[in-house]
This record gives C-alpha cells, sequence and structure tokens, in this order.
C-alpha cells in the first residue's frame, strides 16, 4: 500500500488543539501519514498561553535532517516557527531537500494574545519561505503584517492576496474568520483570479487552533495530489464541520472536533 506523507513544521500545543498535533490528527482523518518537526513546546490550554520553551537550533536542524535524510514528504508544512533562526534554517533545508508543496501559516499569535512568532522574525518570513510556497494562508491580523496594508474591505482582502503573490507564494489565502458578521468570507487567490470560500459563520467559543487544522487539511490534500482550489475546498468543508461539531473541551476557547469531517463522510452523526 502506497500512502501520501505530509511533513508538518511547527510547535506543540499539549492541550492539542492546534499546533503539530492537530497538524497531526488531521492529517490521520485524511488518510495522509504524519511527520513532524517540532520547533517549539507552547505550554498551553483553552485558556491561554501560559509558556513558550523554543527548541534549540542544533535540535531543530537535526530533526529536519533526520527527516530529509530517509523520507519524501509529498508536502510539507510550517506553522509556529518562532524566530529568525529558525525561519532561515527551514527556508535552507527546504532548498537543501527539494521538498515540494510548501503551506505556509504564518503564526504569529495565538488567541489569547501571546506572540509565537517574534516581531523581527516576520521580515525573514518574508524573503527568505514565502518565496517557497505553494499557498499562504494568513488570517487578517496576519495579513496586514505581511503586507503593511490594513485590511477592511473585500477588495482589500483581494490586494493583500495580490502583494502574497508578488511576493514569491504561487497561491495566497486570506482567511476570513477574524472579520465580523454572519458569513465568513476566505479569499483564494492563484495570481490571475479569485475565488471565495463564503461559509456561515457559526457562534461557538470553540474555535482553537482553525487555522492550523484549515492548512493542514490543505496539507493533506496536496500530499494526496489535489490541485489547490480542490485542497482548499476540502480543507474548508474539514474545518467547518469540525466547528460545526463541536467537542466543548475546556474552560475556554476549546479545540476543534477533528473526527467531524471523517463522520459526516461516513454518514454518523
Ligand atoms: N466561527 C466560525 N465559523 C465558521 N468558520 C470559522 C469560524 N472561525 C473560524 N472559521 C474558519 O476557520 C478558518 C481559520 O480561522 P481564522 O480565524 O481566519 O484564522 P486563525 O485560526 O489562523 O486565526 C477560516 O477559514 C475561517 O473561515
Ligand atoms: C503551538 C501552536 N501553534 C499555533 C497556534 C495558533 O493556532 P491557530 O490555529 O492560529 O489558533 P488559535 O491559537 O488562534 O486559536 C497555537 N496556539 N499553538
Amino acid at each position: 500500500m502506497r500512502i501520501a506523507q505530509a511533513l508538518t513544521i511547527a510547535g506543540s500545543d499539549n492541550g492539542g488543539g492546534a499546533g503539530i498535533q492537530a497538524d497531526l490528527k488531521t492529517f490521520q482523518e485524511l488518510d495522509v501519514y504524519g511527520m513532524t518537526v517540532i520547533t517549539a513546546i507552547a505550554a498551553q490550554n483553552t485558556t491561554g498561553v501560559q509558556g513558550v520553551f523554543p527548541i534549540s537550533y542544533e535540535g531543530i536542524a537535526q530533526q529536519l535532517d533526520s527527516t530529509g535524510d530517509d523520507f519524501k514528504p509529498n508536502a510539507v508544512k510550517t506553522g509556529m516557527l518562532y524566530s529568525t533562526e529558525i525561519i532561515q534554517l527551514v527556508a535552507e533545508k527546504w532548498r537543501h531537500y527539494e521538498w515540494s508543496n510548501l503551506v505556509i501559516d504564518p503564526v504569529m499569535v495565538a488567541k489569547g494574545g501571546a506572540p509565537l512568532l517574534q516581531q523581527q522574525a516576520i521580515q525573514t518570513l518574508i524573503t527568505e519561505l514565502i518565496p517557497h510556497a505553494q499557498i499562504t494562508t494568513p488570517n487578517i491580523p496576519e495579513a496586514e503584517l505581511l503586507t503593511g496594508m490594513s485590511i477592511r474591505s473585500l477588495s482589500e482582502r483581494e490586494e493583500a492576496a495580490r502583494r502574497l503573490v508578488q511576493m514569491g507564494s504561487t497561491y495566497a489565502l486570506i482567511k476570513g474568520g477574524h472579520d465580523t458578521g454572519g458569513m465568513i468570507v476566505d479569499v483564494l487567490y492563484d495570481g490571475q483570479s479569485f475565488h471565495y470560500l463564503e461559509n456561515i459563520r457559526i457562534v461557538t467559543p470553540h474555535t482553537h487552533g482553525t487555522g492550523c487544522t484549515y492548512s493542514a487539511a490543505i496539507t493533506a490534500e496536496l500530499a494526496k495530489g489535489s490541485s489547490v482550489l480542490a485542497a482548499v475546498t476540502t480543507a474548508r468543508a474539514f474545518i467547518q464541520a469540525a466547528i460545526e461539531d463541536e467537542l466543548g473541551i475546556g474552560a475556554g476557547h476549546g479545540p476543534t472536533n477533528h473526527f467531524a469531517y471523517q463522520r459526516r463522510q461516513r454518514g454518523e452523526k
């Protein structure tokens, strides 16, 4: 049996809703073999982030080499990269191992406001990693920091996507979850045309790890050979189901339900 393989380079969320834990659960649900390179340990739960402990440079480099020397992932995603040094290291190994299908989730700040990327590393992300991306998936505040523009309207979301493609990302997906209003519109741009993914906003506190899960689902679908548009479409259905069928875990912003999409596919409640 041949199975698609995907690698996530990201931080750890002990609570299991975001970071590498969310990525691995998503890969597994979508029938993709998952591998990890851990960049940092974030001590967190549904009420917030209590501490961030970066892995040493050597520790990350060795994980990248151990992976690259033996495995051939069909797609790779990055999440929490934390510092300039880690981004530079990932970019160097990306070139060295000639990986493909890079999905960049430019994680910057956790829901409660804890920084997951140092301020000065944003420019390094733009110059070193985004030019290798098949798709970059910022939320609205991340897109504002990457592009230097404020984003209020749909046309500003389109302009931000254009700027990300100009930076070298083949596709850009500006996620609309941070907007207000009853409908959420995610804008996908391929350098020529725009696609709009519109969904009803679900009223729930349990949206921890939505960005991680969404980008992991895109990565899994790319690993299986889908086009970017097909991958984003499936991933959007995956995250919508995961938010809708809430688990209600924890006292604060709980994790999304990684089981929901496949349960629905099987016709289960
Ligand atoms: N309450 C919600 N209802 C439906 N979809 C949501 C909701 N919150 C987030 N999403 C979807 O999850 C994805 C990621 O959410 P977003 O808040 O934009 O990014 P992040 O989790 O990275 O901050 C987006 O596509 C968004 O549409
Ligand atoms: C280890 C780790 N990585 C990323 C995040 C942020 O996840 P995200 O999907 O943006 O969801 P929220 O934290 O905004 O709910 C994280 N918290 N931890």
